[in-house]
């Protein structure tokens, strides 16, 4: 699995070994102008775990969406989003039903607005298995009741209205309705907000489970780092709508490369720390509005690394060792002419951004 910067007009060439989800220069801009998501270029794996990090606003969901084409009338999208080899984004109406649930199906955050408060949890389950898997009702409930074992909870729980079940129950029952037509791939977005700690572990654990038992993809995401770090293999770091760094996810969480993946790592406890519990850092100021972003690399007015260019010109992701990627003027500085006197500019920079942050 990687995350690639590519030039807009190369097209790799589609190989029997083709990734099971591979993005291409996706833009998307909602209607009122705000452009969530700029440029992002990803691959997943089956098997792979693929963890997407970043403030709320930096375009995360919107990206999610986008896989799935469920976003509104009106958005302007962008790019290729290959499934499988075919084209989400040149699918009839038909075939995009089909693969939001055979394709691809996400399990969204808050499961208790997310199922249908008047209806039995297993016929929610049921339903698609029934339109789209063409089962007769006798082995929709059957496939239903194995689901939900499947997902560590008794078949009879199929009975229950979501107001019976806990939050980690109906957090499960979403993930059986996820699986319901055996998808490739899965998208979790935020799958344990609003779960306290223990039931939080337990659906990890879960989720982790299946994907490995089934050979699936799964994109997971999060504003938690270190909930990412620990479930996922890589790690791609969102900031204003673009990837900024990416790369195994261990090394993302305990050595980002990028000074806003620096930034976010560091508001987080760090595993085997327990110091830093107690001193988690913030970062200064808000993420910008994508309506109206800054001119340059979009995390310049926040960076405390930024020199002159910076407000000039954007960076591609690049080769930042260990084989992580990131996208800042100071990544490989050592090889790029002119980069000693950037640099220095960059340590006053620095200093006046300490500066800057211990007294606000
Ligand atoms: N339907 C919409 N119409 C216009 N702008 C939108 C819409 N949905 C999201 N946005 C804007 O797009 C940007 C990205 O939002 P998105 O929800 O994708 O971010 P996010 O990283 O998932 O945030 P969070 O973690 O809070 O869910 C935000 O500035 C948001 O205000």
């Amino acid at each position: 699995m990687s995350i690639q910067e590519t030039s807009k007009t190369t097209q790799a060439p589609r190989t029997e070994q083709a990734p099971l989800l591979d993005v291409r220069d996706l833009e998307v801009t909602y209607a009122g102008g705000a452009a969530a998501v700029r440029g992002v270029n990803l691959t997943v794996e089956a098997g792979q775990k693929l963890g997407i990090a970043g403030e709320s606003g930096c375009g995360k969901s919107t990206l999610a969406l986008a896989l799935l084409r469920l976003l509104p009338a009106g958005t302007k999208v962008s790019g290729e989003i290959l499934l499988d080899g075919e084209d989400v984004l040149t699918m009839k109406w038909g075939r995009v039903r089909a693969v939001r649930w055979a394709g691809a199906s996400i399990v969204f955050q808050g499961a208790m607005h997310s199922l249908n408060a008047v209806h039995r949890v297993g016929d929610q389950i049921a339903e698609p298995i029934l339109l789209h898997r063409k089962e007769t009702p006798a082995g929709a409930k059957r496939k239903t009741g194995e689901l939900l074992e499947h997902v560590g909870l008794p078949a009879s729980r199929a009975d229950a209205y979501p107001h019976e079940l806990s939050g980690g129950q109906r957090q499960r029952v979403m993930i059986a309705m996820a699986l319901a037509c055996d998808p490739r791939l899965i998208i979790a977005d935020e799958p344990t907000t609003a779960l306290d700690v223990m039931i939080q572990a337990q659906i990890l654990r879960l989720i982790e489970q299946l994907v490995t038992e089934q050979d699936l993809g799964l994109i997971m995401i999060s504003h938690d780092l270190a909930v990412l770090a620990d479930t996922c293999d890589r790690l791609a770091v969102m900031y204003a709508g673009r990837v900024v760094e990416e790369g195994p996810a261990l090394q993302v969480y305990e050595d980002a490369r990028h000074p806003y993946g620096k930034a976010l790592s560091a508001a987080f406890p760090r595993i085997g720390d327990p110091a830093s519990r107690f001193a988690p850092r913030g970062l200064p100021g808000d993420p910008p509005d994508p309506s109206d972003l800054p001119s340059g690399c979009a995390f310049h007015p926040r960076c405390a690394v930024a020199v002159e260019s910076c407000s000039r010109e954007d960076q591609a992701l690049r080769d930042a060792g260990r084989a992580r990627r990131a996208a800042c003027v100071h990544v490989g500085e050592a090889e790029r002419p002119g980069a000693k006197a950037e640099a220095e500019t960059g340590t006053e920079a620095e200093a006046a951004g300490e500066a800057r942050s211990s007294t606000s």
